[in-house]
C-alpha cells in the first residue's frame, strides 16, 4: 500500500517535471489532461475529504510530509540520513535533489525552495536533539546558485537552547561548497513531543 503510494508520487513528480519541460501541440496537452483526469477520479472516489481542506495528517512527519514524504508528490523528497549517519557532533545529514519545476532564476533553484529545505533541516535538528519545535524565525543567506538536477547535501544541528527557544543552523552544499545557509529560532511545543504518532498540532497549540 505504502509502496504503491510512493510509486504513484514518483510518477506524479515525473509528470510535473515533464509538464514544465515539454512543449508540443495543443492536442497532446488535451489528451494528457484527459488521462490525468481519469487518474484523479480513481483517487477522488477513495476519499470524502475536500481537496485543500486541512485534514491533519499526523505527527511526526511521515509518508505525506511536504518535504520528506515519499508519498507526497510535492516533496522532492528530502532523504533524512539514518540516525547512525548523523555524526558524533549531532548533525542531521540529508540529501535532496530538486528538479526543473523548482527553478527560480534561470538555471538555479528557487530561493523559496531553498528556504523550505533549510527550515525542514533545522526542524529535524531540533527534534533529533530532543527539542521538537516550530520555527518562529528563519534567516537565510544565499551565497551562490543552488543547482537543481544534482543531489544536494544538507547539514543541520541544534546550536543552543534557552528555555523554550531552540537555536539551530543549517547549510546546503554541493561539490563541498555552501550554496545557502540559515540560522533559526524554534520554540518547543509540548504537543509535538506528546503527539509522536497522533494528530498534527494546530497553530498556537502547546
Ligand atoms: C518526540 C517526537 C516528535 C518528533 C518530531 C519530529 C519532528 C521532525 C521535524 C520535522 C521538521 C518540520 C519542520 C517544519 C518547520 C515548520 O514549518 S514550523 C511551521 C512554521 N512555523 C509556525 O507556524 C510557527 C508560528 N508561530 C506560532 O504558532 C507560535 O509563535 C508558537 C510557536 C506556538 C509559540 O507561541 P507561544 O507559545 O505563544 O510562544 P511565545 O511566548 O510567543 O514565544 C516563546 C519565546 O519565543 C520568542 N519568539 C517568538 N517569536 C519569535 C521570533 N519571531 N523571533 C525570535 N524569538 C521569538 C519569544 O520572544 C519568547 O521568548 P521568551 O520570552 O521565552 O524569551
Amino acid at each position: 500500500m505504502l509502496e504503491g503510494k510512493a510509486i504513484l508520487a514518483a510518477r506524479i513528480r515525473e509528470l510535473i517535471e515533464l509538464t514544465v519541460l515539454v512543449d508540443g501541440p495543443e492536442s497532446m496537452f488535451a489528451e494528457a489532461a484527459d488521462r490525468v483526469a481519469a487518474v484523479v477520479s480513481i483517487l477522488r472516489a477513495a476519499t470524502d475529504s475536500e481537496p485543500g481542506v486541512p485534514a491533519g495528517r499526523g505527527w511526526p512527519p511521515g509518508v505525506d510530509d511536504a518535504l520528506e514524504g515519499v508519498g507526497n508528490p510535492l516533496a522532492p523528497p528530502m532523504i533524512i540520513g539514518h540516525p547512525g549517519e548523523s555524526g558524533a557532533d549531532g548533525e542531521v545529514a540529508a540529501l535532496v535533489t530538486l528538479g526543473s519545476a523548482h527553478e527560480g532564476a534561470p538555471g538555479r533553484a528557487h530561493g523559496g525552495w531553498v528556504a523550505a529545505i533549510l527550515d525542514h533541516a533545522v526542524g529535524r535538528a531540533a527534534a533529533q536533539a530532543g527539542s521538537p519545535g516550530m520555527t518562529v524565525s528563519l534567516t537565510v543567506d544565499y551565497h551562490r546558485a543552488t543547482p537543481y538536477g544534482v543531489p544536494l547535501d544538507v547539514r543541520s544541528r541544534r546550536v543552543d537552547q534557552a528555555g523554550r527557544k531552540v537555536f539551530a543552523s543549517a547549510e546546503i552544499l554541493t561539490d563541498g561548497q555552501v550554496t545557502a545557509s540559515a540560522t533559526a529560532t524554534l520554540v518547543t511545543v509540548r504537543a509535538l513531543a506528546n503527539k509522536a504518532g497522533g494528530e498534527r498540532p494546530g497553530p498556537g497549540s502547546d
